[in-house]
């Protein structure tokens, strides 16, 4: 007989009344139990749509919760490093939103802990990996389907940022999803970061160095160039191209139909990430509630968090100096070879 796995949710924001939702309707095999916010209503208003699930203020209260054998964090970045430590404290696997933690030190902190315990417990939300397109492209990349990779052309555009976003986040919170991508597409490391900034676009809220230019090396020798832009205004746009020897592939034009009518042709743009996103963040939750009935935790690791990061922390010095960055990454611990 197969149990169903009890998840604590934490933070109930966007992210997590979206992951909530999800478990719900399209994943089998799990369902919340506890759910987490600081925010007393907001976490009430979530619970009140779950059958059992107990609301907490303190996430550690929702992690101890009667019934809960997997963690999934979705609070902000800074503040997923002390969930991870107390999930890991109880030896519960986690699915744990991007960025693992938005500096290197605490990844690292993190990965300590997991080491301590013998076996991998983490698995990160980079959820692009999860996306047909992106699958497709790896696949061809793979094969050789285009030679050696020597570029990748990437963009990165927002309708809107949230309030509470900052000029660093676009790279901590935003191009973290290229770094982690770049990284995969590529097997290889990313070496060194420089960033340009154009004139802030009159979009961007007061003080936002809104759009960025991020630039990318790699250990294999390829470069890739990010154009960040988290207030374009027109709507949700994640597309990359690759370019190899031999040829070239493109994803995320998001042509999937284009109507042609009254002497015009087009398409529709995606308004967010959990609209040209959703198969990927189903996929991925699948993913993690099969692999821990297996008494596994899969996917990108604590060590793909921490390289992030790492990239991230070189990017933040590149853009305040203006200087090209090389990146400071720790030795890979053999948990995560
Ligand atoms: N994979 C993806 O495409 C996306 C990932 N994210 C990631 O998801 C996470 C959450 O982002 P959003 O949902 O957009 O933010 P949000 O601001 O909508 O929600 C965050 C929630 O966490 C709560 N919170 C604050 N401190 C907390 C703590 N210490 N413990 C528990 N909850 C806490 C807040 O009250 C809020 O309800 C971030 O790590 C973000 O980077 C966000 C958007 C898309
Ligand atoms: O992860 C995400 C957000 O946190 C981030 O802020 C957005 O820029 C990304 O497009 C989205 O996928």
């Amino acid at each position: 007989m197969t149990s169903t796995l009890g998840i604590a949710v934490i933070g109930t924001g966007r992210m997590g009344a979206d992951h909530v939702r999800r478990i719900g309707r399209t994943v089998g095999g799990a369902r919340v139990v506890a759910v987490a916010d600081p925010d007393g209503d907001r976490v009430k208003e979530v619970a009140a749509g779950l059958e059992g699930a107990s609301a907490h203020t303190d996430p550690a209260a929702a992690i101890a919760a009667p019934g809960v054998g997997a963690v999934l964090i979705a609070s902000p970045g800074p503040a997923h490093e002390e969930a991870l430590l107390q999930a890991l404290a109880r030896d519960l696997p986690v699915l744990c939103e991007k960025p693992l933690t938005p500096d290197p030190a605490g990844a690292l902190r993190v990965m300590e802990a997991e080491q301590r315990l013998g076996r991998r417990r983490i698995q990160v939300g980079f959820m692009r990996r999860y996306d047909a397109e992106y699958a497709r492209l790896k696949e061809l990349l793979d094969a050789g389907g285009i030679g050696r990779p020597l570029f990748l052309h990437c963009r990165h555009r927002n309708a809107s940022s949230p309030s509470f976003f900052t000029s660093d986040m676009l790279i901590s919170d935003s191009v973290v999803h290229e770094v982690d991508a770049a990284r995969w597409l590529l097997g290889q490391e990313v070496t060194a970061v420089s960033v340009l900034s154009p004139r802030a676009s009159s979009a961007a809220p007061e003080g936002v160095q809104d759009p960025q230019l991020v630039l990318l090396e790699t250990a294999g020798g390829a470069v890739v160039d990010v154009e960040v832009f988290v207030n374009c205004g027109f709507g949700y746009q994640v597309q990359c191209e690759a370019v190899g020897e031999h040829g070239s592939a493109r994803i995320g034009d998001g042509q999937a139909m284009v109507v042609q009518s009254a002497g015009r042709w087009g398409g529709e743009i995606p308004q967010d990430f959990t609209v040209r996103f959703a198969d990927a963040y189903d996929r991925q939750l699948r993913g993690w509630v099969a692999a821990v009935a297996r008494g596994r935790v899969e996917g990108p690791d604590a060590w793909d968090g921490y390289a992030a990061a790492a990239v991230s922390a070189a990017g933040l010095t590149a853009r305040r100096t203006g200087r090209r960055t090389p990146v400071d990454m720790a030795e890979r611990p053999p948990l995560y070879r």
